[in-house]
């Protein structure tokens, strides 16, 4: 591998009088006991944009991801420092009530996890928990999240099926509308497509395309064209900084730094 400069970076700052930030981090470092998988990475993230987080195996885009709405807590030994800005909250302090922020910062992980229960009940189940019991709010907060998620005419006739019936496409779909069905302000996606065949797999970028009207998105991806059809900005991790982050087409045309071009054009990782 090339050798890299710390210094060499080019982070796009966002300015936030054109640019509405949904979520930012400043100087984050992730830990892993001794070993620092993330040395301090700022990135602004704008809202009701999709962007998408590259690089190769290793890199710490997942770490970075899972950081965003506190993933790594459930991970003993992590120790995250720095700042997560969300409107005007620091996501990493001690006073953030976590349960209560993954309601606005929502994940759907690299494999489908769906429950082990009805489509209808998956949907509805942490509605429920926060006490929403008035059937009509849930039977519509069904329909609109299966349809947001691109699901509703293939199950609308059986919502009362098991979820884990569906195919692994279908589960990735059903876990978008579970994430939605909370209205997160947010959604973390972790190469929700890897596991899902091309044509589950452009169903599913269509479906972030419909959903970025109304979500931010951020997104792990190791697919290079995905990243390149799906998302507004790109940011390249290259063990465990980013590197570089500006808008997708610049990225994938004219970036400013040669591990990110011998990224992209695929000479590594
Ligand atoms: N739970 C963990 N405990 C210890 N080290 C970890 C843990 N998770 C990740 N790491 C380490 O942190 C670094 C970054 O890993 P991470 O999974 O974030 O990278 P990535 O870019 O998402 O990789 P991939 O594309 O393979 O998923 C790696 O060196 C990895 O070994």
């Amino acid at each position: 591998m090339e050798k890299y400069d710390r210094s060499d970076r080019y982070l796009k700052p966002l300015d936030d009088g054109q640019h509405e930030i949904a979520l930012a981090t400043k100087d984050l470092h992730v830990s892993y006991g001794e070993k620092e998988a993330i040395h301090g990475v700022s990135l602004d993230f704008e809202r009701f944009k999709i962007t998408a987080l590259i690089g190769a195996s290793g890199s710490g885009k997942s770490t970075y991801l899972r950081s965003l709405n506190r993933m790594n807590d459930n991970i003993s030994g992590t120790k995250v420092t720095g700042q997560i800005m969300y409107r005007g909250l620091d996501v990493n302090s001690n006073q953030i009530d976590v349960y209560e922020m993954r309601k606005h910062i929502g994940m759907v992980f690299q494999q489908p996890n769906p429950f082990a229960k009805s489509i209808y009940d998956n949907i509805t189940f942490a509605p429920k928990r926060h006490g929403e019991r008035r059937k009509q709010v849930l039977d519509e907060m069904v329909e609109t999240t299966l349809k947001q998620a691109g699901l509703w005419e293939q199950v609308k006739d059986d919502l009362k099926q098991s979820a884990l019936a569906l195919s692994g496409g279908q589960q990735q779909r059903l876990c978008i509308a579970r994430a939605i069905a909370m209205k997160p302000d947010i959604l973390l996606l972790d190469e929700p497509a890897s596991v899902l065949d091309p044509i589950s797999t452009a169903t599913l970028e269509d479906t972030l395309l419909e959903l970025k009207e109304n979500y931010t998105i951020i997104i792990v991806t190791h697919n290079m064209q995905q990243a390149a059809r799906v998302s507004d900005y790109t940011a390249f991790f290259h063990l465990g900084d980013a590197l570089e982050y500006d808008e997708t087409r610049k990225i994938f045309t004219r970036p400013k730094i040669k591990a990110t071009e011998d990224y992209v054009s695929g000479h590594f990782g």
